[in-house]
Formats: C-alpha cells, structure tokens, sequence
C-alpha cells in the first residue's frame, strides 16, 4: 500500500504574490519620477528661450481638453518620440545653456542618488517581505483555526492610485494617470521616430483603450458542525455551504461613449461568498460586479500585469466579447462554488462526518478593452478644415471649435435625424495630417473609430493654399491605415465657400475631382450653406448601405443575445475531470508534479483542518490513478510530490504504518465519499 503525507507546508497563492507585488511597486517609481522632472524642467527652459512662459503650455496633461496653441503645438513632450532631437533645435543664450547644463547635471546626480536609494529600499524590501513570508508560513502551518475571514476579499471594487502601485502595475501600462507619468526609457528613445505612442497625452489614449483587471468573487467556506438539541440526541452533522461568489458581468451603458472611466478604476472585484453556519445555514452568494462600457467595445485577455513578455508587440488576442447594442449583458466570469459543509458528506457508511470544503477560488483575469465608436458616418480631413462646425450645424452636438488645428482631440459624436425613423450617428474624428499612419498627429490614433462606419464625409478646407493636395494626402493616410476604410462611399465637401480664397480655387478643385470621376459638393459649414445638401447625400449612402447588408436580427434579438459564452468556456476549463491530469518530474530538485486543472481545484478546496479530509485526499487520489501512476514512473519513498499549491511527500508503506491518518479506524475505502463536483 502507498500513500503519500502532508508534509506541512502550505503554498497560499496570497503568500506567494505578496512579495512580487511589493517590489515591482518599490523598483517602479523613483527613477521614472527623476526622468520626468528632467524632461519637464528642460521643456520649461525650452519655453522660456522662445519668450513664451504660459503656465498652461501642454506637457502637464490632467485635464486636456485641448491642445495647447499653435505656437506651441511643436513642442515636442506632445508631437514627437524624438525629444532630444527636437530639442536641440532650439537656440538658448549662453546664460540659459549654462543654466541648463547646470540643472541637468544636478538632476544627473540626484537620479543616481535615487538609484542607490531605491537599491537598497530594494535590498530591505525582500528581506523584509521573506522574513514575513516565512513567519507567514509558521503560522499557517501550525495554525488550527477556521479560515477567517479576508477583509480584501470581500471588496467589490477597488480602484484608485494606490491600488494600482499595490498592484504593482507600471505606469502608462494598464493605468493612464495623466501626461505627467509619461515614460521616458532609454530604449524608447531609440524607437523609431514614426512611433509616437508616447507623445499622446493620457487622456486621448484612455479615450478609447483600458487594461482591467476583473476577479470573480471567491466561494465561502463549508463548516463542520453537530446538531445540538434538547431531546434530541445525535443529532447529526448540520455545518451548511458555503456561498457562491459574486459573478462579473460586462454591460453595455448607452451613455458612455469613452473608456476614460478605467483610467482611474482598474480592478473590478466580485464579492466573496458567505462561509455556511451551523443549522444547516448556507452562506450568502457573494456581491455581483458590473463593469460598464460604451457601445462598441472589444474586450480581449490582456496579459498579467508585470508577466515575463507584457509589453511586448504580441499577435492580436482573440475576441472575447464584441459589445455593441446598449444593454447588452455578458457574464464573463463565475463566482466559485461554495464549499460544501459537513451535513452534505452525510453517507450511510459516514454519519458523522468531520470535513467540510473551501470555498473555490474564483477566476480573475487581465482584460483589454477597445472602443470602436459605433458611428453610422465618420467626418474625416485634414486639421482645421471645419469639421467639428460641420457636425455642430447638422445635430445638437456642440464640440469645441476653434481656428488652429487639433482643436478636436477626441472623437464627438452627434445625431443626425431627418424624420422620426430616420436618423444616424455622426463621428467628428480630430485632423488627419501627412504621415498619420506612421503615427503623426493625432488622427490616427482614431482612425480605427471609422471602421464601423458605413460611410466617410471627406471635408476639404477650400482656404488651405493646394486644397487639391489637401484632399490626396488625407486619402492617401486612408489607404495607408486601411484599405478596407478607403474603400468605403465617401462624400466630398469642399468648405468655407464664403472666403473669397476658397471661392476662387472652387472651380479649379472640382475639375481636378470630377477628372478622377469624383463629384464634390461644396459648402459654408459656418453660414450652414450646402450642408444639408452634404448631409442629405451622405445618408443616401448610408441607406443603400443598410439595404445591402439589411441585418435579420431585431434590435431586441440583439439585445437579449446569449453572451455567456466566456463564463461557460472558464466554467468547462475549471471542471476538467479530476482523473485527466500529466505528472513530470522536476529534474533539478527532484519533485514530482501532478498538473491538472481537475486535481487542482480539489486541492485548493480541500480544507485541511479537518479530520476527515486527508482520508478522502487519499482515497481520490487512488481512485483517479494518481497513486499508481506515480508508482509505475518510479516514485521512491520521501519523495516530494506538488499538487497545485501542495507540496507532499511519498511514503512506500507495505504495511500502511507510515500513513498519517491511519490512526482512525474508519477505513477510507470503505467510506463512500459523496460525488466531487
Ligand atoms: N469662414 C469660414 N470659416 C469656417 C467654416 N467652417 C469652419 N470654419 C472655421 O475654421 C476653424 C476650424 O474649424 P473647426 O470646425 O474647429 O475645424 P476642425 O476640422 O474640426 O479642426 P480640428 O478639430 O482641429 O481638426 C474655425 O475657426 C471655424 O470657425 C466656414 O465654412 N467658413
Ligand atoms: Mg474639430
């Protein structure tokens, strides 16, 4: 006979992260500060040298609504990846050079200071975190209690600054806090100069990308427990379940039409199930938690914050959920099962039970979430050429409109109704510029919002000084970004037809398209002129479009789509049969590891504390051939074996003698344990 011991040492999944989170909190921050201040300190001295000393000179980004003026508009913390490079350009007096040269060899000095600082934090930080760990693992050993319960566990929501540097989040990763944290690494200043993720103030790109975090709310615990009754003798096991926990469902929120709320609430938390009481009292299921998104958005699985490859320029992750009616409700994860209590091991062969479950941890998962504005029509063109106007004439929206470019600096929205039952939804998207694809401007970064559209309005600026080369270069960005938008109907509106400028090249423009078989129209957005002419030709476009691809579905049969199938995928991973599992041997320390996602969950819902469970621990791991095939791969006595977070230890035992349980004189193969489920 063989069996294999406990030998004490537990592996609690929140023992083991603690330290991670802990140091990557510590490591991140200090260095990164320095660099900032240096680049914002050298941007200020930049501004100084060209006479301008604005306070609210772009760079410090919190509350962007709007780019900085033109004069401006070439500082490069906004435009360019190439800081340095640009910097150069600008010519200081000898005093501001020496001034310069002064503050960042100050800097210099403080940033390796800093470093040394933060090593030793560092040094002391593990130091501190193992010497907890292990006074962790004592206690936890030698404990005898019934698990109590986890304050942190139970939030449904936590979100904020702090915890993100809890979770030992990197800056401008998952969590966009401003301008102001924007990463200046050595190697991302070798990055191609085309590249300019960087130079994006956070709130456009939060506007429409998150990283989330979302945990499903973890079971509760079953007990053990006697029934105690006046006149009623042996009375009989009566420990209740414990409670499911709360499940996380995705919701679609008509009235968002951005991710920015993410940029401040990162991790969405499920509440844990009650743990279940005497008298046959079953827990409470855990708290439900909704995250909230904007039509239109893509949830996808991101990679763990801080994992070995995040950040990496990785393959497209496959589409979990596509969201896009308002309504829409998904289940995405399930809480865990409630441990069961002693009453439910109640058997013929076991009247008095001692063993109750854990509560099964619920899943969590990293999510990346995308918006694509789901717009009817995009307005498309070069900065300044009038399109916020053009928006602001033909529906209720009010975007800001002003006379320098990427005045528009995230998507506006607006409904464009002709008749009760016949309306569409308008994107304003910000300027597009030469070059957009490789990353210039900022139009770009939204071109992406166009892909649901069915159709484009192209605005020309008739006052720019070529609006024939206007037109080609903001095309030829289409076709660079994507074909497919390139290739959608488009309607040509040639603007500001009042100025006596764009009136005179009106003619000459409207050869040059109807040469390419194009036929533009042309309007004074502002005196609202030929708009509706615009407007009204672009819904025609829009008709035979919806015409063509006419949807079977009701908005209704949309609404009420099934969406589950992420929960139930996670659900089917999760109750993987408790006999399908590989073992392989570790061949540097020797231990033998049984992975299977079946055996697993048992493990973690085993409860050690009670008598009862290792006979079972035993008997199901003979019974799903655990035992025997370790015995066929030449497991030898003392031995270690790790099962999920277990770690045992092998005992060749002829006589059974070694076994730790044996001491009770129930035998466990002729207890019939109730079915594991
Ligand atoms: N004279 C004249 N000016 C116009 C007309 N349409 C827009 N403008 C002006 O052009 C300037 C830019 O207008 P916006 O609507 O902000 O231009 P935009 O294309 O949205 O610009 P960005 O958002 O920066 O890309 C503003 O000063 C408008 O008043 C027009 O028909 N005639
Ligand atoms: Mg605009």
């Amino acid at each position: 006979m063989a069996a294999i011991s406990i030998s004490c040492s537990f592996f609690t999944p929140q023992a083991l992260s603690r330290p991670n989170r802990t140091r990557n909190k510590i490591s991140a921050k200090p260095s990164k500060l320095s660099s900032l201040r240096k680049a914002n300190l050298q941007r200020e001295l930049e501004l100084k040298s060209r006479g301008g000393d604005r306070p609210d000179a772009g760079g410090e980004a919190t509350t962007y609504t709007r780019l900085p003026p033109r004069e401006d508009f070439s500082d490069v913390s906004l435009l360019s990846s190439s800081y340095l490079k640009l910097s150069e350009e600008v010519k200081l007096s000898e005093a501001n050079v020496a001034g310069v040269e002064e503050k960042v060899e100050t800097l210099e000095e403080n940033d390796e200071e800093e470093e040394e600082k933060e090593r030793e934090v560092k040094e002391y930080d593990d130091e501190d975190i193992w010497g907890n760990y292990r006074r962790l693992d004592v206690f936890e050993g030698s404990s005898g209690l019934i698990d109590e319960d986890d304050d942190e566990d139970d939030e449904v929501f936590e979100y904020g600054d702090e915890d993100v540097e809890r979770a030992g989040l990197k800056d401008g990763e998952a969590i966009c806090f401003s301008g102001e944290v924007e990463e200046e690494d050595e190697e991302d200043e070798e990055e191609e100069i085309g590249v300019k993720e960087k130079g994006v103030p956070a709130v456009m790109r939060c506007f429409d990308r998150a990283k989330i975090f979302v945990k499903a709310g973890d079971g509760g615990n079953g007990v053990v427990a006697f029934r105690r009754e006046k006149f009623v003798p042996f009375g009989g096991p009566s420990g209740g379940d414990g409670g499911r926990g709360g499940n996380v469902y995705v919701e679609v929120d008509g009235s968002m039409n951005s991710l920015l709320p993410f940029r401040k609430s990162v991790h969405f938390r499920a509440g844990r199930g009650e743990h279940g009481r005497g008298k046959m009292q079953s827990g409470a299921k855990g708290v439900d938690v909704v995250v909230k998104v904007a039509p239109g958005t893509v949830v996808r699985q991101a990679k763990e914050v801080g994992s070995e490859g995040e950040g990496e320029e990785e393959e497209e992750k496959e589409v979990l959920l596509e969201l896009l009616h308002p309504g829409q409700r998904a289940l995405l994860m399930p809480g865990g099962r409630g441990g069961r209590g002693n009453a439910s091991f109640k058997s013929g062969m076991n009247k008095v039970p001692r063993i109750a479950e854990n509560g099964e941890e619920g899943p969590e998962m990293w999510l990346d979430l995308e918006l694509k504005l789901v717009a009817d029509v995009g307005i498309v063109g070069a900065p300044n050429a009038g399109k916020s106007t053009l928006l602001s004439v033909i529906s209720a929206a009010q975007p800001t409109i002003a006379n320098y470019p990427f005045t528009t600096l995230l998507p506006n929205l607006g409904v464009v109704s002709f008749d009760y039952d016949s309306t569409m939804v308008v994107a304003d998207l910000p300027g597009l510029l030469e070059g957009a694809h490789r990353g210039f401007g900022l139009g770009h970064e939204f071109l992406r919002h166009t892909e649901r559209c069915s159709a484009l309005v192209h605005v020309v600026d008739g006052s720019a000084p070529q609006p024939e080369l206007e037109f080609e270069a903001v095309r030829l960005e289409l076709e660079l970004f994507s074909p497919e938008i390139a290739e959608k109907p488009y309607v040509v509106a040639y603007n500001k037809m009042d100025l006596p400028d764009a009136y005179e090249k009106w003619p000459m423009f409207r050869e040059t398209l109807r040469a390419r078989g194009i036929e533009p129209f042309c309007m004074s957005a502002v005196q609202r002129d030929g708009t509706h002419e615009v407007i009204s030709s672009v819904y025609e476009l829009l008709k035979k479009y919806r015409e063509a691809n006419a949807e079977p579905k009701g908005l209704y049969d949309q609404v009420s789509e099934n969406l589950d199938h992420v929960a139930k995928k996670i659900d089917k991973e999760r109750r993987a049969a408790i006999n399908e599992f590989e073992i392989f041997r570790d061949r540097g320390t020797g231990a033998w590891h049984v992975v299977g996602a079946g055996l697993q969950r048992f493990v973690q819902m085993t409860n050690w504390r009670y008598m009862d469970s290792d006979k079972r621990f035993q008997h199901v791991l003979e019974a799903c051939g655990v035992n025997k095939t370790l015995k066929n791969m030449g497991v030898k006595e003392g031995d270690n074996v790790i099962i999920g977070e277990m770690e045992l230890v092998w005992h060749d035992s002829a006589n059974g003698s070694s076994r730790p349980t044996n001491s009770n004189k129930t035998s466990t193969d002729s207890v019939r344990w109730p079915q594991w489920k």
